[in-house]
């Protein structure tokens, strides 16, 4: 028996097919999303229909996990009323900083939702629509995440979503194992809307158009988890559009500072999670401003020193999330004649982006004895190899796969058999390497350095 597990993140759609019982991946395929930071939903579903063409119908169960946070807005009759608001979109910062003033400052976002918002959050979406696009406000009925449109798309019966995705609103609680919360979404849109039904982990939703049963779907790291064989303690970094550190818990977290973000998981626990706006796209950055490709970026870099001779890039590209600075840009500090070369740019590249990564896992207190490297940055060998002399422990860096993808069809099993199955851990490779801690002393040197700059 074969089940799908499609990953419908910020630059594209991944599917993989695999064995029911072993996990075994017997055909892949993906396709591009356009770039931005909203999207019309029916790009998503182009995107699926062109990667899923000849191998979604073989599959006998189907989920469906997607990037978290996106705002998809539906009239009464179903149809979209915008282009959805993604994760990145920073456009809802002034209102994101007006809700948690309005509804009782951070302690009490974090206590009633587990988060603190930034401009990422669905809720802020939802006042920044109420807002500026009054007419688009007034024909909105319904809200779904990226997930839940997919799902229903799929067949599912009626608007459903996971508690995983949920979480990542700002009008979900951890309360009762989850609830909506229909009064922040009151107060932050002026009414009330039609919210999915949260469907339990393992559920089925419906059956898709070829028969075969449909999972829930989740949230994109929600489902990285699941993919992974994660051991107790263990702290996950996603370098993929977003950066991601985080882990699996058996308790809710409520971080008024509001870098942690409280998420719940797939199964019934809890999924602690730090996201930085800049990863994977720092890189192809990078190799864009010194004309190279991938594979010479982590060619060059590889050739410089720790330090990269002084020159430090602060990654905070298309502005950023932790920490919240919505507004920031990058900022290339310490050029001199003596460091001025493609080489030391190429590792300034990758080392901001990993030390702004190591911050973030930081940020979860674990102290945990490896880090589990995931993402599409993570293939690179300058990546891996100048990652244990920033996060200062082992990194170990699974075979390349569609960790997302795996979750999600995972969880399609388990809707199709009822048992979520056990499926072994990836074969990984672990790199070590004597810590550098002048890498992440400049990168905080410069963070601290700017922090008033982009203030207004
Ligand atoms: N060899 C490589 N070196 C560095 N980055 C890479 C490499 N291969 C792919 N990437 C980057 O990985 C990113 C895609 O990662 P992925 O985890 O699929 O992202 P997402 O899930 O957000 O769509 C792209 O930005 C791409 O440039
Ligand atoms: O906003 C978050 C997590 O809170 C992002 O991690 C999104 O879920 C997008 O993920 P990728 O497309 O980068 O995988």
């Amino acid at each position: 028996m074969l089940v799908a597990g499609v990953d419908s993140s910020t630059q594209n759609t991944k599917i993989v097919l695999c064995d029911a019982a072993t996990g075994e991946v017997v055909a892949a395929a993906s396709a591009p999303h356009p770039d931005g930071t909203s999207c019309p939903p029916g790009a998503w579903q182009e995107a699926l229909q062109k990667a899923g063409d000849g191998l979604l119908s073989r599959a006998a169960a189907v989920s469906v996990a997607g990037q978290q946070h996106g705002m998809v807005a539906l009239d009464d009759g179903g149809e979209v009323v915008r282009d959805a608001l993604l994760w990145n979109d920073t456009r809802s910062a002034p209102q994101a900083g007006a809700l948690v003033a309005e509804l009782g400052g951070r302690e009490a976002w974090a206590h009633a939702t587990g988060s603190v918002p930034t401009a990422s959050f669905t809720v802020t979406k939802l006042r920044w629509l109420a807002e500026n696009e009054p007419d688009n406000a007034g024909r909105t009925a319904a809200v779904l995440l990226p997930h839940d449109w997919l799902t229903w798309k799929l067949g599912a019966s009626g608007y459903t979503t996971d508690r995983g995705d949920a979480s990542g609103t700002g009008y979900f609680s951890h309360r009762a194992g989850g609830e909506w919360l229909p009064e922040h979404v009151k107060a932050a849109f002026g009414r009330e809307l039609e919210l999915p039904r949260i469907a339990g982990p393992g559920e089925a939703v419906g059956e898709t158009s070829w028969g075969a049963v449909l999972g829930a779907g989740t949230g994109d790291n929600m489902a990285a988890a699941l993919g992974l064989g994660l051991r107790p303690g263990d702290v996950v970094v996603s370098l993929g559009t977003s950066g991601t550190a985080f882990m699996v818990g058996d308790a809710p977290t409520a971080d008024a500072s509001g870098a942690v973000a409280g998420f719940a998981d797939a199964t019934g626990r809890y999924l602690p999670l730090v996201c930085t706006l800049n990863a994977a796209r720092v890189l192809t950055a990078t190799a864009a401003m010194i004309g190279a490709t991938l594979e010479e970026l982590s060619e060059l870099a590889l050739r410089a020193e720790p330090g990269a001779g002084g020159l430090t890039l602060l990654p905070y590209l298309d502005g950023e999330r932790t920490p919240d600075r919505p507004t920031a840009s990058g900022v290339l500090s310490g050029l001199t004649t003596r460091n001025a070369g493609r080489e030391n740019l190429a590792r300034a590249g990758v080392e901001g982006m990993l030390a702004s990564l190591a911050e973030a896992a930081d940020r979860l207190g674990a102290e945990p004895s490896r880090i589990v490297l995931i993402g599409g940055a993570a293939v690179s060998e300058a990546v891996r190899k100048i990652a244990p002399e920033v996060f200062g422990v082992p990194v170990c860096v699974p075979r390349p796969a569609e960790y997302v993808a795996l979750g999600a069809a995972r969880q399609a099993a388990w809707a199709l058999t009822g048992t979520l199955p056990d499926w072994p851990e990836a074969p990984s490779e672990t790199f070590t390497g004597e810590s550098r801690p002048i890498i992440r002393r400049q990168h905080v040197e410069l963070r601290d350095a700017t922090l008033s700059w982009n203030e207004e």
